[in-house]
């Protein structure tokens, strides 16, 4: 057993769900995890790994008959000793099991806290414990798979892969530091600036990889906006298949922003319905309007709702210029020609404009919902058989972001300042926000927070 184990306590929980069921399994972790077992399985000794049919007795009354399996630490989920005994599922019988275990001596564990121990001893890393939610938590076949992917380290061995070239990069530039007159002149031979290069082109990489996971976990974010009376409102009415949303033809109705969660082919979405964008007189509407440009700015997809019927170009920057000034970002926009029931523009629409896709659709009689669906789920690469993504979370994209831009800044400082050793500083924190995905460098707040989401007995 690790240093760690040896000063930890013994946990306890049921690990099946609560309820009734064929089957309820308490596990045990710890030092006295063993011993607590024997005490209710009788002194016959419990072999590794093998199992055995037992009475579970305690305080002399016969609890329940089951299956006791031992796994010695630290070849264990855990790595510590583990006990499984494996009851009948019921919530009353598991309930006496668990009390059993901590009349002597075992602690109730936290949620998670199985999982932690696992990370703690070196079981698996931060993304694996994190998978291991996921795969719990996972609503549809295709996030179950993601989830999977992580489990088997897809995840983690990128980062990995990061790390390496991080670290090379970083010796290099140590190097030249330390020892300039070895005239390893790491500015003039180019080498570094083209490492840095190429790192950066790994980076976008995983971080596209993770995006798609992220969003496949958490539900992509999209901003339905545009003009009052566009029909923002009715496209969301129509997605979402009931009137959710008010719908009239004064212009101003929404107000505060509107969620709705669709599934598309077990895609997760959510849906927002914003204020229209105007300048209002209304200092209600105003504050929706200020609302619906923060929805746009956090947005995975923003869908840019336009009535086809005052529509004078196709170009949004054209159509409309103050908004795409303030979308920076016009690679999550799509033009929504809306209404086409009314007049067809849809003769000679070509499917993008100046990069930017466009559907036509008309959200009262359907027309184009399909081919907006199928639009939605083409821009983040879903298809029902996605090989090569695996689940990952906000938190690590985030995490990807922070080290990508300290390898930007370093190289910024190393062409406008040939500053080696700011360089290297940016190198080394870009190396601790990677070291934070799979919890190589974790501060023990992140890891309550990340360990404490699971469920009782994970
Ligand atoms: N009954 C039961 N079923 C379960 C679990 C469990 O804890 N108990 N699991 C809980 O999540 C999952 C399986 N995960 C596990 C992961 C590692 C080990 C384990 O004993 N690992 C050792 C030995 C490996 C080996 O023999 O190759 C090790 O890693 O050293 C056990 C279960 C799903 N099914
Ligand atoms: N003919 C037709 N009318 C539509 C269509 N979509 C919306 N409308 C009408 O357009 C008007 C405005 O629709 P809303 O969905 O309330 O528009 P909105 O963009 O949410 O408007 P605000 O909330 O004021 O920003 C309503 O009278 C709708 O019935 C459509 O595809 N075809
Ligand atoms: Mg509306």
């Amino acid at each position: 057993m690790t240093q760690q184990s040896l000063n930890r306590d013994t946990i306890a929980a049921v690990a099946t769900a609560p309820g009734r069921g064929g089957i309820g399994v308490i596990r045990l972790s710890g030092p006295k995890a063993l011993s607590i077992a024997q005490q209710i399985c009788g002194d016959k000794p419990l072999k590794a790994r093998y199992a055995h049919y037992r009475n579970f007795f305690h305080s002399e009354q016969l609890i329940d008959q089951g299956l006791a399996l031992f796994f010695p630490g630290p070849n264990s989920f855990t790595g510590e000793d583990v006990v499984e005994l494996q009851g009948h599922g019921g919530p009353v019988i598991l309930d006496q099991l668990l009390k059993a275990t901590i009349e002597l001596g075992a602690r109730q564990a936290r949620p998670g806290e199985f999982s932690e121990r696992a990370f703690l001893n070196d079981k698996m890393d931060l993304t694996q414990a994190e998978a291991i939610a996921d795969l719990i938590d996972a609503g549809s076949a295709q996030a179950a798979r993601n989830a999977m992917r992580s489990l088997q380290g897809a995840f983690s061995d990128k980062i990995e892969d990061l790390v390496e070239s991080l670290t090379h990069l970083r010796i290099y530039v140590e190097a030249a530091i330390d020892f300039p007159e070895e005239e390893i002149d790491f500015l003039a031979d180019g080498k570094v600036a083209a490492d840095i290069q190429a790192l950066l082109a790994q980076m976008a990489g995983v971080e596209a990889q993770a995006r798609q996971g992220a969003i496949m976990r958490e539900g992509m974010r999209v901003a339905i906006a545009g003009r009052p009376n566009a029909g923002k409102s009715s496209l969301l009415n129509a997605l979402a298949g009931r009137n959710t949303a008010i719908v009239t033809d004064i212009a101003g109705t929404t107000r505060d922003i509107l969620r709705e969660d669709i599934h598309i082919d077990g895609m997760p979405l959510q849906f927002a319905d914003t204020a229209g964008l105007r300048d209002a007189p209304d200092k209600v509407e105003q504050i929706g309007i200020e609302r619906a440009w923060e929805e746009i700015h956090q947005a995975d997809r923003v869908l840019l709702v336009m009535d086809a019927e005052q529509l004078h170009s196709l170009d949004p920057a054209e159509a409309w210029p103050e908004f795409t000034n303030q979308l920076q970002d016009l690679d999550k926009l799509t033009l929504v020609l809306n209404k086409i029931d009314l007049s067809d523009y849809s003769a000679g629409l070509q499917a993008h404009t100046q990069g930017v896709p466009v559907i036509a659709i008309s959200a009262k009689t359907g027309a184009g919902l399909e081919a907006l669906k199928e639009h939605l789920k083409q821009s983040i690469g879903f298809s029902g058989a996605a090989e090569g993504t695996f689940s990952a979370r906000r938190r690590h994209l985030e995490a990807l972001e922070r080290a990508r831009a300290f390898i930007e800044q370093g190289s910024q400082q190393l062409h406008s300042h040939g500053a080696g050793e700011l360089l290297a500083e940016d190198l080394r924190q870009a190396q601790q926000a990677l070291g934070e995905i799979t919890g190589a460098m974790s501060a023990d707040e992140l890891l309550g927070k990340i360990f404490g989401s699971f469920c009782i007995g994970k």
